[in-house]
């Protein structure tokens, strides 16, 4: 499989290369040159297989020509062999119609282990194949910083810099990445939001001689490698309620939009999907598009979602490609204005299309909070603010006689004081877990300057490298 920029001035590559690259080097992302498709035949043949078996299966085409069927296969066992539930990714039912996918079994509570997993595998075994390093560099407000810092931490062959916001994740998230003190790890807390630790990432890929000097790589998923191991459990989840042979709909918390893109990826690999439904907390970008092709920028607040509290959902770029019948020069000028005057221009025809599939619904903190206390009073079910999101999106938005699977993307325990004030209750967090708050906690606060980012990572590759 080849792999074309949503912008159509960087070379086309293979797997690999895009696993490497990150980012393209016009600045676009990544795409599959041509989408594989599954026949409902294809479909049934996987039902019944493991959670490790379909992953490979689903992922299969998109590596064709870079990684054997035999090693990916090997590479997923490994990957969902840590994980603390037997089904890998288990289905709760909440109502009739109503299922939550947890996505949340992983090392790191979230749904990132899903495929960052994978990815520090991944990694390993391309650069071992080329006999290569690179320097990860990474945008979190929260979840992808500690997901990739576990799959990651002390592979010889990585050197990892995660930014967080300054003070915007909540303390289990931050300790989860502070307190691993691998020589490869290195975390700076930006004096911004996560808009700016992800535009610092996007600047230090668009500075050549930087990224070719630190040999750059990413893990957001602007890399397409992150969103094609984010598809399967889609799929996991069609089948388990009788797909292809019936349509579901899913509902996703969204922020950086590569979940839900993932989503879209299985439906146009044929899975019958009828509605995909869109959470946003009141950074509510996504929400106001649906609503009406309002794509502005607005300052982002906190919120009791703080993984979610983005503006700039890098992967829109994706369906905005699409949306366009792949006009890369379009999709170049209409991302180009965006980031000049913070307002996107979709075509009237394109905002029509999206609507079709696509419905959002978004919820302030109050909203969240009720919706984690009446979940947990009707239902018992404990929800992350993330998830209980994405749950009334589901229920704001589902089709009559069609079933929708909510994303759970993160454990409770990861929000211990949103549960708390929300329900009263506080979840432990697991075992291997319990000491977080007695570890210690390594990080160099950073200003909103590329020159003082590039710096530090500069510093820390040096440092590893001593
Ligand atoms: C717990 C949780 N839920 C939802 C999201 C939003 O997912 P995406 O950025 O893929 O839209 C994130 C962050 O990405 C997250 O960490
Ligand atoms: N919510 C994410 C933000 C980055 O998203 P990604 O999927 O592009 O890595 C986080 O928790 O860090």
């Amino acid at each position: 499989m080849r792999y074309v920029s949503t912008r159509g001035q960087a070379p086309t590559l293979d797997f690999s290369g895009v696993l490497l690259a990150g980012l393209a080097g016009d600045g676009g992302l990544y795409m599959p040159e041509t989408w594989p498709e599954f026949s409902a035949d294809d479909w049934r043949a996987m039902r019944g297989l493991s959670y490790p078996e379909l992953a490979a299966r689903v992922m299969a085409p998109f590596t064709a020509g870079s990684i054997d069927q035999d090693t990916l296969l090997g590479l997923c066992r490994e990957a969902y062999a840590g994980f603390t539930h037997p089904a890998t990714v288990p289905m709760v039912q909440l109502d009739r119609d109503l299922f939550a996918m947890e996505l949340f079994h992983g090392p790191t509570l979230a749904f990132k282990d899903m495929a960052m997993q994978l990815l520090g595998r991944l990694f390993d075994h391309v650069l071992t194949q080329q006999d290569r390093r690179v320097t990860i560099v990474g945008a979190t407000s929260g979840d992808t910083g500690s997901a990739a810092i576990e799959a990651c931490r002390d592979r010889a062959r990585l050197q990892v810099v995660i930014l967080h916001p300054l003070g915007r994740t909540s303390a289990v998230q931050r300790r989860q990445m502070t307190t691993v003190l691998s020589p490869n790890i290195a975390n700076l807390a930006l004096e911004g939001t996560f808009d700016d630790c992800q535009d610092m990432v996007k600047a230090m890929f668009a500075d050549a001689p930087f990224r070719d000097d630190m040999q750059l790589s990413a893990v957001n998923s602007i890399n397409w490698a992150r969103v094609a191991a984010q598809i399967p459990y889609y799929v996991a989840a069609a089948l388990a309620l009788g797909a292809p042979d019936r349509e579901v709909s899913f509902a996703v918390p969204t922020g950086n939009f590569g979940n839900v893109f993932a989503a879209w990826a299985a439906r146009r690999m044929g899975l019958p999907v009828a509605r995909l439904a869109i959470g946003s907390n009141g950074n509510d970008i996504l929400a106001r598009f649906l609503a009406g092709n309002d794509m502005s920028m607005r300052p982002v607040t906190p919120s009791l979602s703080p993984s979610m509290d983005i503006q700039v959902s890098s992967n829109f770029e994706r369906l905005l490609f699409e949306l366009l019948d792949r006009d890369a020069s379009l999709c170049a000028a209409i991302m180009t204005g965006f980031r000049q005057t913070g307002r996107m221009a979709v075509p009237d025809a394109s905002w029509r299309q999206a609507t079709t599939l696509f419905h959002g619904e978004a919820l302030d903190d109050p909203a969240t909070e009720a919706e984690i206390r009446r979940l947990h009073r009707e239902t018992q079910y404990l929800a992350d603010p993330h998830s209980a999101i994405g749950i009334a999106a589901a229920r704001a938005c589902a089709l009559p006689g069609i079933p929708t699977v909510a994303m759970a993307t993160a454990h409770p325990a990861k929000f211990p004081d949103a549960m708390l004030s929300a329900t009263g209750l506080s979840p432990a967090l697991p075992p291997h877990l319990a000491d977080l708050f007695e570890r210690e906690e390594h990080f160099r606060v950073v200003p909103n300057r590329l020159d003082a980012v590039q710096d530090a990572v500069r510093a820390s590759v040096l440092k590893n490298a001593a």
